[in-house]
């Protein structure tokens, strides 16, 4: 580790400037959920793609209805019905009508549709509140329909086209796909497209006290904690992660685990053994996963101004240069460290262009003022009253605080320069949901 001191502003610049976004891929559409779409997508078919209802009612000539009332209703003979999805269409002549459902195509001759609500529904009565169901005639409407009341043309009915038209540009190259750009792209078709893929991030703890949830505890042992929550925040962030449980304080072990895992790793995140003890095993491992042959290759340990967080590892290992983060021990330093370096690192690595988290200005609620130590960005859990504009810290600085993190929703940042917070001042909040 060199006694140089970085900035949290600058190890994250390193971070990134060795990140390059992963080659494009063809995914079908739910596989390419929250990913990057590299290609301009065009409609081939308009939507709707023909003319259709947008009630069940009657199909009819605008002309035919146009005196209807309730008490003078249009009478029209029914010529048979129109499902959505039906086959021959019928055509309306005049002093006629189709029964037309909801999404069928719009029969030749007819103008518009009148719903069942404004018809007697052929029933010889008052006005109907629903059709009545197909099984009573399985051949289809027939007889007569009374209209209560007039339509204009192109009443309820939805033109051809008039949500997208073939050749329009239906998605951009550079769109993050939500779900309704899935719906969009099923709806015109298409079952894959070309995007970046989702990073591959191998998780692994370290220490020979770490014991697997589930398991039983012994004296000195603790629960493996971090590979979970970060494995979790790497799927949060958008990649496919692969948690490897703890390995023991042997550089040998690690050093082979580490290379095994390359071969399934966009990305490689470990926790521990980053420090200046005796047994801390991934700055020994890792010293030597370079290749000495390779131009930035290797593994830079670095103290950063930041707390926590402030030993971390850096660097690119393996034939194919893959990135390591090495993240310090504690779970809440190993959290925090994850957030403002991995989290950026797998969204430039998907091709994002929005790498961060959204901050905000928000009031300091607290019952006495904060203090941070002078020279260290500190990054404080809190939880945030978006009505208020209000922050509140959770639990303290300490970064074996895992409780207070998980009952936190934001980090509360106190600049190198700021050694306190009085409560009611200003601080600078990081939203993490
Ligand atoms: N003499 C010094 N000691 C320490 C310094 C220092 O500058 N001088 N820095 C402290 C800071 S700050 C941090 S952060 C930690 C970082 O230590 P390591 O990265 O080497 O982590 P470990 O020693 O392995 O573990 C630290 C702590 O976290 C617990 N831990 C580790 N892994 C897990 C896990 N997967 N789940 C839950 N808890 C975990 C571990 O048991 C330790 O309690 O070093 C300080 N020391
Ligand atoms: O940097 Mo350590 O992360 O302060 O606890």
């Amino acid at each position: 580790m060199s006694s140089t001191i970085w900035s949290v502003d600058d190890h994250l610049e390193d971070v990134l400037a060795a990140i390059r976004p992963l080659e494009p891929i063809e995914l079908h559409l739910l596989e390419a959920q929250g990913c990057v779409l590299v290609e301009d997508i065009t409609v081939p078919v308009a939507l709707p793609p023909f003319d259709n209802s947008s009630m069940d009612g009657y199909a009819v000539r605008t002309a035919d209805v146009e005196q209807a009332t309730e008490e003078f209703p249009a009478v029209l003979t029914v010529i048979g019905d129109v499902a959505a999805g039906g086959g021959a269409l019928l055509e309306v002549g005049p002093g006629q009508a189709a029964r037309i459902m909801t999404g069928a195509p719009l029969p030749a001759g007819a103008e518009a549709v009148i719903p069942v609500e404004w018809t007697d529904g052929g029933t010889g009565q008052g006005a109907a509140t629903t059709m009545l169901p197909a099984g009573s005639s399985p051949e289809g409407a027939g007889g007569e329909v009374r209209i209560h009341r007039s339509v204009t043309a192109g009443a309820h009915i939805r033109i051809r086209g008039s949500d997208v038209r073939a050749g329009d540009l239906a998605l951009a190259r550079g769109t993050v796909l939500g779900p309704p750009q899935i719906g969009l792209l099923a709806a015109i078709g298409r079952g894959t497209v070309r995007v970046r893929p989702r990073p591959r991030v191998v998780v692994l703890s370290t220490g020979s006290e770490l014991v697997q949830p589930g398991e039983s505890l012994s004296e000195g042992q603790i629960y493996d904690s971090n590979s979970y929550s970060l494995a979790a925040a790497a799927r949060d962030a958008g990649a496919l992660s692969y948690r490897v449980g703890a390995v023991t304080d042997d550089a040998d072990e690690l050093r082979s685990t580490i290379e095994d895992q390359l071969i399934r790793a966009d990305l490689l995140v470990t926790t521990g053994g980053v420090s200046v003890g005796a047994y801390d095993v991934v700055k020994e491992a890792l010293a030597s996963v370079g290749d000495a042959d390779e131009p930035g290759s290797g593994i830079d340990f670095r103290t950063l101004a930041m707390q926590p967080g402030k030993p971390q590892g850096f660097g690119t290992i393996g034939p194919e240069h893959t990135p390591l983060l090495a993240l310090p021990g504690n779970p809440v330093s190993s959290y925090v460290s994850f957030e403002l370096f991995v989290r950026p690192a797998i969204r430039a690595l998907m091709g994002l262009e929005d790498l961060h988290r959204p901050r905000v200005r928000a009031t300091l609620r607290a019952e006495r003022a904060l203090s941070s130590p002078s020279g260290r960005r500190q990054f404080l859990r809190g939880a945030y009253d978006p009505v208020e504009g209000a922050v509140t810290p959770v639990g303290g600085s300490g970064s074996h605080l895992v409780a207070a993190l998980a009952h936190a929703d934001c980090l509360i940042v106190l600049a190198e320069a700021q050694t306190t917070a009085e409560p009611g001042t200003e601080v600078e909040v990081v939203l993490l949901s």
